[in-house]
This record gives structure tokens, sequence and C-alpha cells, in this order.
């Protein structure tokens, strides 16, 4: 048995465990492990799991495991998360860089709860039907029509494990849209089931819904399940973006210690 100090926190909902991996103790190979803090009865409880570690070029390295353990892409609203966290810890006064599995992140403390996340670039968006297809540091299907009476798991999980995407997994999103407003509805691969929010999932939606607009809007306000989040970016093209900002709530919940 060993004991794990954590630190809980949201954005939007979305929930984190978050683990001081400055003195590399923690064994992130015991996927086991990983899925019971994760485990909402007989763990600590959240979405995901991210681990905070040194880096030698940045101010640290972030680390992102689903709640079934396995460690995945990018996760954004995680990301903002994890820089409120290096805050709390005193890492830096206001801006930030750090590393993750896509890559070097710029991130703004706007307040105590606010933090604004520089995401990748994005560099193609599919077209598939009606529907769309990008990568913003998570791969993300994005589907827009009526939410009203709409089963999130049923419908995300027809599509995660349709014949193209059961072997890697897909994030979906079912988004509605009114004007520079969207509402977005996200089943998250690797926690298969509905989070309250997801980052790079309202990253994509607005992307997408950028191209749906007839490219009217470089910036979406995002009505999440849990919360409210806002994004931005540069259009090179209808398939180039860059400059794309995730802001939102990063808030610290509770800290304590787990003995597994
Ligand atoms: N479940 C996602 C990673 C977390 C994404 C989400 N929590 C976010 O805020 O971006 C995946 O496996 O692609």
């Amino acid at each position: 048995m060993n004991s794990y100090r954590f630190h809980k926190y949201q954005g939007a909902g979305n929930d984190f465990v978050i683990i001081d991996n400055r003195e590399n103790k923690f064994d992130a190979k015991d996927f086991a492990l990983v899925n019971q803090l994760c485990d909402r009865r007989f763990g600590v409880g959240s979405d995901g799991l991210m681990l905070l570690e040194n880096d030698d070029h940045y101010t640290f390295r972030m680390r992102y495991y689903n709640s079934d353990g396995r460690e995945a892409t990018m996760c954004g609203n995680g990301g903002r998360c994890i820089v409120a966290f290096a805050h709390h810890l005193g890492l830096f006064e206001k801006e930030v860089t750090f590393v993750a599995v896509d890559g070097v992140h710029q991130a703004i403390m706007e307040s105590d709860e606010v933090v604004d996340l520089e995401m990748i670039d994005v560099d193609f968006v599919e077209r598939i039907g009606e529907d769309f297809y990008l990568n913003t540091g998570s791969p993300h299907y994005v589907v827009f029509q009526d939410l009203s009476d709409l089963d999130v798991v049923k419908e995300g999980r027809s599509i995660r494990y349709n014949a193209r995407f059961k072997e890697e997994g897909t994030n979906v999103n079912f988004v509605s849209m009114d004007k520079d407003c969207l509402k977005v509805l996200t089943y998250e691969r690797g926690v298969e089931d509905e989070t309250l929010a997801c980052g790079t999932g309202v990253t994509a939606a607005a992307i997408a819904a950028y191209v749906m607009s007839g490219c009217q809007y470089e910036g979406f306000d995002i009505e999440a399940k849990g919360g409210r989040l806002g994004v931005r970016f540069q259009a090179k093209s209808i398939n180039e973006f860059e400059h794309v900002w995730l802001k939102g709530p990063a808030v610290r919940v509770f800290e304590g210690d787990i003995t597994l």
C-alpha cells in the first residue's frame, strides 16, 4: 500500500486528480492504480489524472491519463487546471510555458480561477458528410444537430466504436449553433462516458463552427453542461488555424491523501 498526496481540480465540470510528481515517485505505468484513483467509488474520482513533472527546458511537463488508466493525448481543460496548480505551487506569477504530449503551450492566469491556454495549431479539418473530424491535441468528431432529447452516450458510442474509429477511438461532440454562441455536449474517449465539458472538444467545435458559419466568426462563447468556455483563433485558411486559445474556469476543489 502506498499513500498519495493529490489535488482535485475542475474546469467547467471536467474534473481531474493532479499529483505533484517532480520527484518522479509515481508509477505511471500502473494502469490499475490510475484507474482506481479516478474511480468515483473506490478512489478520489475524476475524468482524468495528471502528473506535474520537471522538464529541462520548460517550467513543467504535463502528463495526462484518461480515467481508464491509460496515458492519453492532450486535455484542454486539464491543461488549464494544471496551470492553476502550478501557479498554486508558486512556479510562476502570470504567464507560463509548459510542455505536454502535443508540444509546447503558453498559458495566462487571467485571475485566480480563470486560465487562458494556447492550444496547438490545427492544420486539417476533414469533412465526413455533414460532420467534421479534426485534431486539437486530441481527435474530435463534430456533429451539428438539435440537442433536445439527445442520448449523448448512446449516439457518442455508436460513432466512437464504428468501423473507422473503434481501434484508436475518437471523442464525439454534438453542437448547436446560434451565431457566435455554441452549446456542446461531449462523449469522451477513455472516459467512455459523457463529461460535463471537454476543452479540446469545444475547441474542435468552435473551429468546425467557423467553417459551418461560412467563416463569419473567429471566436465563440460555448455553453458546456458544466460551465462556460471561450475559444478564439486566427484562420489561415478553411483548413488551417493558429493562435488557438481556450479560456475558462480552473478551480481548486480540495486536496488530500489517499492510501491504495
Ligand atoms: N478523453 C480525451 C483526452 C481528454 C480531453 C478532454 N478532457 C479535454 O479537456 O480536452 C482523449 O482521450 O482524446
